[in-house]
């Protein structure tokens, strides 16, 4: 019935260091806590006597129409947790209307993902030293038919993530990030108490040299849109746009990279405010129930991306269970939406909010 039902039968079926990597954030795990903590700071406003005979939940993104505001951020290797992987989520996402943001540490084909596609793709990157693995990877997507680029832009390094580091967690069995060079990847599959595989990939392969002026390298490689993942302040916010860049992700990547960052929905105003309309701003980050994801839509967010819980639905039931765990969101999205007297998304502004009594600043 709920997301936090997918994530009890999750938990049930998962590998319990695989569960640490996907549930855990970085050090002790504050961001992480404050992402979720922030919506109960919230309050709304419902307005009656409006027509909600009919609740519409579709938006539009670059071009592409999808049924719901509620899709997938980009997580890494779908086949932790199902023998199917991306594909899995593909099928469940595209049955569901919602966007899929690929990580580019799926471990599916990106040509495999788009076949089982029903509905719009983006691939995300990480800023790899070796370039020419970026210039192909996004020549690949182009040619499979994705709508779009996300670059994350909030991982120089991988954070501490305690979990990780004291399972000595690493990519076991036979999951790879299939779509980079395995050369490039051999790091993940090795590790020790006391280390992450992951963070010690990152640390070889990620460049952290990288700036805003390297963004047209970019640029010049694609026609594609391209969204930068990880912004928080307003001042990035008005940089991002300057840069030309297409679209925005508030995002604190769940709580796994700097602990003791703002609470996602905390930074969700400011950025809004400093991007005005020249690009649409998506949203991630302890999005777990309708009625968070209408708050974030009215606090300015054109979607709202989950990152953890479509693994929960993939874990629990394959393709079937992504589609549940989305479709489940959507219901209660729109069931919040008429009950708030707000039945489209263009209705959702602040005046649906207001801080709960005693949290006012
Ligand atoms: C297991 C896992 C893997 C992730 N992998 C990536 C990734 O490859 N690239 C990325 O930009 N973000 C990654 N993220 C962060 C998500 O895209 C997203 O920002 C975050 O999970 C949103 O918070 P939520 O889990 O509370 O919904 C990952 C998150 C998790 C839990
Ligand atoms: C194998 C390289 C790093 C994967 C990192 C995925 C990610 O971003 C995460 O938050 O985890």
């Amino acid at each position: 019935m709920t997301a936090s039902d997918y994530q009890r039968l999750a938990r049930e079926v998962v590998d319990p260091d695989v569960w640490d990597f996907i549930e855990g954030g970085a050090e002790s795990e504050r961001t992480l806590r404050a992402n979720l903590a922030a919506f109960d700071r919230f309050r709304l406003r419902p307005r009656v006597l409006t027509d909600v005979s009919t609740v519409d939940t579709a938006v539009s993104v670059f071009g592409t129409r999808y049924r719901t505001p509620v899709g997938v951020a980009p997580t890494a290797y779908h086949r932790l947790v199902d023998d199917e992987g991306e594909v899995a989520t593909a099928r469940g996402a595209g049955a569901a209307g919602a966007l899929f943001v690929v990580s580019v540490f799926a471990s599916r084909t990106l040509e495999d993902i788009a076949g089982a596609a029903g509905s719009g793709l983006w691939l995300h990157l990480y800023w790899f030293r070796r370039r020419e693995v970026m210039a192909g990877l996004v020549e690949r997507a182009a040619a499979a038919g994705f709508g779009a680029l996300v670059l994350t832009v909030d991982a120089p390094r991988i954070g501490r993530r305690w979990r990780d580091m004291r399972n000595g967690f690493a990519i076991g069995g036979d999951v790879a990030a299939v779509n980079i060079d395995a050369a490039v990847m051999a790091l993940t599959h090795h590790s020790d108490e006391g280390r992450s595989a992951i963070a010690e990939h990152a640390a070889e392969s990620f460049d952290a040299a990288v700036t805003w002026a390297d963004l047209a390298w970019l640029r010049q490689r694609t026609s594609l849109p391209i969204v930068l993942k990880g912004i928080l302040t307003a001042e990035d916010a008005a940089l991002a746009v300057a840069h030309g860049v297409d679209g925005i992700i508030v995002s604190n990547h769940g709580g796994r990279q700097l602990d003791g960052a703002v609470a996602s929905l905390d930074a969700l105003p400011e950025v809004v405010d400093a991007a005005g309309a020249a690009v649409p701003v998506l949203f991630d980050g302890g999005v777990r129930r309708g009625t968070d994801a209408l708050t974030a839509l009215a606090l300015g967010a054109r979607m709202v991306l989950l990152g953890r819980p479509p693994l929960w639905g993939l874990a629990a039931g394959g393709a079937d269970g992504v589609e549940g765990l989305l479709r489940t969101t959507t219901e209660e999205l729109a069931h919040a939406m008429a009950l708030a007297g707000r039945p489209r998304l263009a209705d959702l502004d602040r005046s649906v909010v207001r801080a709960r009594p005693g949290d006012e600043r």
